[in-house]
């Protein structure tokens, strides 16, 4: 049995732990290889925010034709090289996780790297199931990095279908005609963008009314019925059956109007993650999980086990790289300063879903105000009504701001439509610092005529108190 400093299990935001200040402690990783190929370097670098995002660019590319329809030039999409854009994207991201294994293996030598499933077996301690079989190994320090896997809901035959989830859909040997996609989230409304913008016939299933139905109401409201539009969208849907016959996949659904099927060459599951904690056997290491699997963590990410520490998927109500970075900078802190922690700040956790069109939140949803006491008031401007919303001829996208009445606080923003992520920022800035809807307005120029001219406005468009 070894005995080591510190045990890290997970190579996504876990791996950014070890710094030159860790040079003189005894590690351990464990990482049992994420995605078809067993890679090192977690969700977001193999399988999730990165890969999927130079997918969509290069979805945004292949629609110029659409857009430059509208202003009068006349473009066309000519070939979709598949296989040529998988392993430019794969090309790169591969090697990236193969160079972040090979250096902690080679390049730290206070570092051990077990490439196999960890999972508890008492207090602080692990068995790792190597090839050569079970290895348990101790540990003055845990930090519990194991992220979190797609959800494949229980349909009826599922087994017998030749399903994709996240994790295998952007290695397609080749682009199918049709797709099925079950769910209406981040990951449904991704990857229906990337894959209808390459000319493939999307059907997408959901089981309430709206898609992205989290989002705030007139966002969500809005998105769906440029999805209507876009794809086939079924909504109000319940899966009864599935099978697979020969090449194609049938789907036997009841909705509104009775029974019917939908039948495309692949299947995207896209219902939602697990975490992780199951794998790991949390109980027997005595970490305390809560009823959705998530580990139970305090605001300095310990939990229930004196020297256990756990971040990003696995623990977070917010499955986003961003705070499971920011979360894995607070586990340092505390692993290197334990006498003077310091506190992960969720207050303010923006988010964007880079669909087609993009969408950026951040704060309060005007559902959620509504349901508390909150006083607020609201205002929308649309980037048709602003300069360059003109240039570009958008007619669907708008900014939302929510705010305090008085004061002018700012308690929360929704944009939808071209650059989301990046007009939100100065929005995520002001609700973090605390700066209030007239100054932000007032207190600047605003380059005209720019498209955050959007967000001016939309700020200049609220009613506060005089
Ligand atoms: C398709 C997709 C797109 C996404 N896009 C975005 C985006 O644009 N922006 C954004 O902010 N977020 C995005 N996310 C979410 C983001 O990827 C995650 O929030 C983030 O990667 C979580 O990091 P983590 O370190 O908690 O876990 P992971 O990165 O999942 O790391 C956990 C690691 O632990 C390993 N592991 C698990 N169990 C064990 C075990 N028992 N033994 C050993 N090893 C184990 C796993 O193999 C894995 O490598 C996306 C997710 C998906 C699926
Ligand atoms: N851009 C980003 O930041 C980004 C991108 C992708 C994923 N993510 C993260 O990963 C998480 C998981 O993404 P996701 O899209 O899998 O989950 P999600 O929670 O966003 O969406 C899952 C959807 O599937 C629906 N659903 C569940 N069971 C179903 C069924 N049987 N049939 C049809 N629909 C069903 C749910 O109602 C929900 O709307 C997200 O919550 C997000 O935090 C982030």
């Amino acid at each position: 049995m070894r005995h080591f400093d510190l045990v890290i299990i997970g190579t996504g935001s876990g791996n950014g732990i070890l710094d030159e200040r860790f040079d003189d402690w005894n590690v351990a990783i464990v990482e049992k290889g994420i995605g078809p190929n067993g890679a090192y370097g977690g969700t977001c670098l193999n399988v999730g925010c990165i890969p999927t995002k130079m997918f969509v660019h290069t979805a945004d590319v292949a629609e110029a034709p659409q857009q430059g329809e509208k202003l009068g030039v006349g473009l066309e999409l000519g070939e979709v090289r598949w296989q040529e854009i998988r392993d430019r994207v794969f090309g790169r991201i591969d090697a990236i996780a193969s160079g972040g294994r090979r250096y902690r293996i080679e390049d730290n030598a206070n570092v051990t790297v077990y490439e196999a499933p960890g999972r508890f077996t008492d207090l602080r301690e692990l068995t790792v199931d190597t090839p050569d079989g079970p290895e348990v190994i101790t540990a003055d320090r845990f930090v519990v990095a194991a992220g979190g896997r797609p959800i494949v809901p229980d349909i009826d035959g599922i087994e017998s279908v030749d399903y994709h989830t996240s994790d295998t859909v952007m290695r397609l040997e080749r682009l199918p005609r049709r797709l099925i996609i079950l769910g209406t989230g981040f990951v449904a409304t991704e990857f229906a963008h990337i894959f209808s913008a390459l000319g493939v016939e999307i059907t997408l299933i959901g089981r309430s009314g709206q898609v992205l139905r989290a989002e705030d109401v007139d966002i969500s409201q809005r998105f769906t019925e440029i999805a209507h539009r876009r794809w086939d969208v079924r909504p109000d849907r319940v899966e009864k059956r599935i099978e697979q016959l020969g090449e194609t996949i049938r789907l036997h659904l009841n909705g509104p109007e009775g029974a019917e099927t939908v039948e495309a060459e692949e299947l995207l599951i896209a219902t939602g993650r697990r975490p992780n904690s199951d794998l790991l056997d949390t109980a027997a290491g005595g970490v305390e999980t809560a009823a959705d699997g998530k580990i139970k963590v305090d605001s300095t990410q310990r939990t229930s086990v004196e020297g256990v520490w756990a971040l990003g998927d696995v623990s977070s109500q917010y499955e986003l790289k961003h705070v499971a970075n920011h979360e894995e900078r607070v586990v340092q802190h505390n692993l290197l300063y334990p006498d003077s922690p310091v506190e992960s700040d969720h207050s303010v956790v923006p988010h964007a879903v880079f669909s087609g069109p993009p969408i950026a939140s951040v704060g309060l949803t005007e559902q959620e105000a509504r349901a508390t006491d909150v006083r607020y008031v609201t205002s929308i401007q649309d980037y048709g009504g602003v300069a360059y919303g003109w240039a570009l001829e958008d007619e669907t996208g708008f900014a939302k701001v929510l705010a305090d009445p008085d004061s002018g606080r700012l308690l929360g923003a929704h944009i939808i439509g071209p650059e989301a992520s990046t007009l939100i920022q100065p929005l995520i800035q002001a609700m973090q610092f605390g700066l209030d809807a007239r100054s932000m307005a007032r207190g600047q120029y605003w380059i005209h005529p720019a498209m955050p001219e959007l967000v001016e406005n939309a700020l200049l468009n609220l009613p506060l108190a005089e």
